[in-house]
């Protein structure tokens, strides 16, 4: 397997000396997660920027909320940019890859590192741990988290293994066409580090399709054997009712999709449709999914004054 797995973290005098000049931004996507953005930023904060000061600069890229996600993430010590403020002359789009490719206009660091605003159990190692291999090993360009991730019932309990899309859609993906992209443990995690020098080339996909689009460009333009996996231990998070993972397992099919080239025209819109028994028998419930992916940032007018390279 081409995907290299480190089981034990860099140790923090060796991580500091490695990142130098480097500047590491944190970016947090966040739509509706009042509930728990502000311990994610708080702990990322008390870690990394006021103790041990590994992290330049702590990102929120509010997407969308209509909650009071900005206001409690501004609160505990992040920057807080509202996806939809940022080069607004691109126009509008929703999405997780949205507000990933958003954070590449208004962040300076030469390495992001991508948490989910919606983690449970979890801890500030896993920064650390995800920037172990990139800040030591220039072949390395993005790594992924790899945790046992248990699926929680509705009291919390746990009830079995969790990663439904990544089990059913991104695995059987992987194996019909990436088998060098199989080592890969958590391929959909959400929770990874990538160079700007890498991220900022590729197109990204305005939905869910963020990671697995990071993936393959990555294993294409580099090399899977520059993708690397930390051992983070466990995490857990709020879980979707399965239904509304339909839509991002269509974002997911699609990103790879779009990438097997000749093909047929990659496209910007599906519609998913899903069924609700209703007095008149089976309702249908379309739901629109974007497709859409956004060009490589480096290609946007006024990225490079913004961001110089
Ligand atoms: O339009 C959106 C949707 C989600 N999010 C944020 O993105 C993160 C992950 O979203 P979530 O809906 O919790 O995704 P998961 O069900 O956890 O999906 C997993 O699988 C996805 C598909 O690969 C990844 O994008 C996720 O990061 C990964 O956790 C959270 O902080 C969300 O608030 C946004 O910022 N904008
Ligand atoms: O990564 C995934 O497969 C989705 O986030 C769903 O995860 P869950 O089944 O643990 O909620």
């Amino acid at each position: 397997m081409p995907v290299r797995t480190l089981a034990t973290p860099v140790d923090l005098d060796t991580l500091l000396a490695a990142k130098g000049t480097t500047r590491v931004s944190v970016v947090i996507p966040a739509r509706d997660e009042e509930a728990t953005v502000a311990d994610v930023v708080a702990g990322v904060r008390r870690a990394w920027v006021e103790e041990v000061p590994l992290v330049d600069e702590l990102v929120v890229i509010d997407s969308d909320s209509t909650d009071r996600t900005a206001e409690v993430a501004r609160a505990a010590g992040a920057t807080v940019h509202a996806a939809a403020d940022i080069a607004p002359a691109l126009g509008p789009a929703r999405g997780k890859g949205e507000a990933l490719w958003k954070s590449l206009h208004v962040t300076t660091g030469d390495v992001l590192v991508f948490l989910d605003a919606d983690l449970i159990e979890w801890g500030p190692h896993f920064v650390s741990g995800l920037l172990g291999p990139l800040l030591t090993e220039p072949s390395v360009m993005l790594v992924k988290a790899v945790y046992d991730r248990p699926l929680l019932d509705e009291q919390g309990h746990e009830a079995e293994s969790g990663g439904r899309v990544t089990e059913l859609v991104a695995r059987p993906l992987l194996a019909l066409h990436h088998p060098e992209l199989t080592g890969l443990v958590q391929p959909l995690a959400g929770e990874w580090a990538v160079r700007r020098a890498a991220i900022e080339r590729f197109s990204v996909p305005v939905g869910y399709g963020v990671e697995i689009a990071a993936l393959v460009d990555t294993a294409a333009a580099h090399g899977a054997d520059a993708i690397a996996q930390v051992d983070l231990g466990r995490r857990t998070h709020r879980h979707h009712r399965h239904d509304t993972l339909g839509p991002m397992a269509v974002q997911v099919v699609a990103a790879v999709e779009a990438r097997r080239g000749g093909r047929g025209e990659p496209r910007d819109a599906a519609v998913l449709t899903q069924y609700d028994r209703t007095a008149a028998g089976f309702t249908p419930r379309p739901r629109d999914v974007d497709l859409r992916e956004r060009p490589p940032a480096a290609a946007v007018d006024g990225y490079r004054t913004r961001v110089p390279a």
